[in-house]
């Protein structure tokens, strides 16, 4: 048996930073869907061990060994059981560090396909305990559906949004998640509103923001330039940066207009990522 596993990009569409805990994890706020567009995992049998290959379009960024996610979400899984096995390789299409949780989505994918492969049968919630140990961002991607986040990300709540199409633009310059945190001059910022009114794509896109945004500009520039590219765009309802940046995204009503975007982007600024896919509902 071949088990194929998604792993969507995770798009931060809000994420407001209220406050820092004492071991500097920051309490976020943090409104998140996914892509139906990022890396796939393939598990096939494997006698006793568990091995790794990387292919695709952004596999030089990253290496096959045991620091990899997937390696590490694998691990954590089998945990004492040593009699566990499995070929695993990881098709690479999200760029590394960006902002779209593409570690975190392997890690969630790894650990969802391989409770399945080796018929474990793991609750959810002991799948989530693992999850946040691997990163703050799993746990979420777990889900891979629309939800609100809270606490450090771990405390989740699904919520219904339509799909729309999105485009996604990358300046192909990559950041540490950890200095745009440390570059957050204001801490304590305030939530999400639990007023969010219908329809909930205007709501966010009015009445939210993302507050590592400008820290994120402060330390690559060039986002700036992907957020004005992106709403210049015709048909294009709102842009913003996702996490920490620096994939930012646009929302379009119509799919003629977001793929004409991503064309014109694409001959514009050839060095940059740019995809054009729609959310998941
Ligand atoms: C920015 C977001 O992508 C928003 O979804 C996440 O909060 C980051 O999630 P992640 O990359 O999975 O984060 P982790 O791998 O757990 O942590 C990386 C680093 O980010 C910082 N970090 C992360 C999550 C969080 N709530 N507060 C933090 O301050 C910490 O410096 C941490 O050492
Ligand atoms: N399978 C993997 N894919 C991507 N990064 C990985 C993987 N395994 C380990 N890493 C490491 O994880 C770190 C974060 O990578 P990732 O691409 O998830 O960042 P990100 O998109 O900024 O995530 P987030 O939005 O959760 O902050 C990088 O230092 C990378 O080397």
């Amino acid at each position: 048996m071949v088990l194929r596993v998604d792993a969507y990009a995770k798009v931060n569409l809000a994420l407001h930073i209220l406050g820092q805990r004492s071991d500097g994890y920051h309490l976020l706020d943090s409104i998140v869907t996914f892509a139906r567009y990022g890396d796939t995992l393939t598990i096939a049998p494997s006698s006793n061990e568990i091995s790794l290959e990387l292919h695709g379009p952004e596999a030089d960024n990253l290496k096959a060994d045991a620091d990899n996610l997937v390696m590490r979400a694998a691990k954590a899984l089998a945990g004492e059981r040593n009699n566990l096995g499995a070929r695993l390789t990881l098709t690479k299409r999200l760029p590394v560090s960006s902002g779209i949780g593409g570690g975190s989505a392997d890690a969630a994918a790894a650990l969802r396909g391989l409770n399945e492969f080796w018929a474990l049968n793991l609750p959810q919630e002991k799948l989530a305990a693992i999850a946040l140990e691997l990163g703050a961002d799993v746990p979420m991607c777990l889900a891979s559906t629309p939800l609100r986040a809270r606490g450090i990300g771990e405390d989740i709540t699904p919520l219904a949004l339509p799909s729309k199409n999105m485009v996604l633009v990358n300046p192909r310059i990559s950041v540490s998640t950890p200095a745009v945190f440390s570059a957050l001059a204001i801490k304590e910022n305030p939530a999400i509103a639990d007023t969010l009114s219908r329809p909930l794509w205007e709501s966010i896109a009015d009445t939210t923001r993302n507050d590592l945004q400008n820290p994120a500009i402060a330390l690559v520039p060039e986002i700036s330039q992907c957020l004005e590219t992106l709403s210049a765009a015709p048909g294009c309802r709102f842009a913003r940066m996702s996490g920490s940046g620096a994939t930012c995204f646009g929302i379009f009503d119509e799919d003629e207009a977001a793929n004409a975007a991503k064309e014109a982007i694409a001959v514009k600024h050839p060095q940059w990522w740019v995809v054009a896919t729609q959310t998941v509902s």
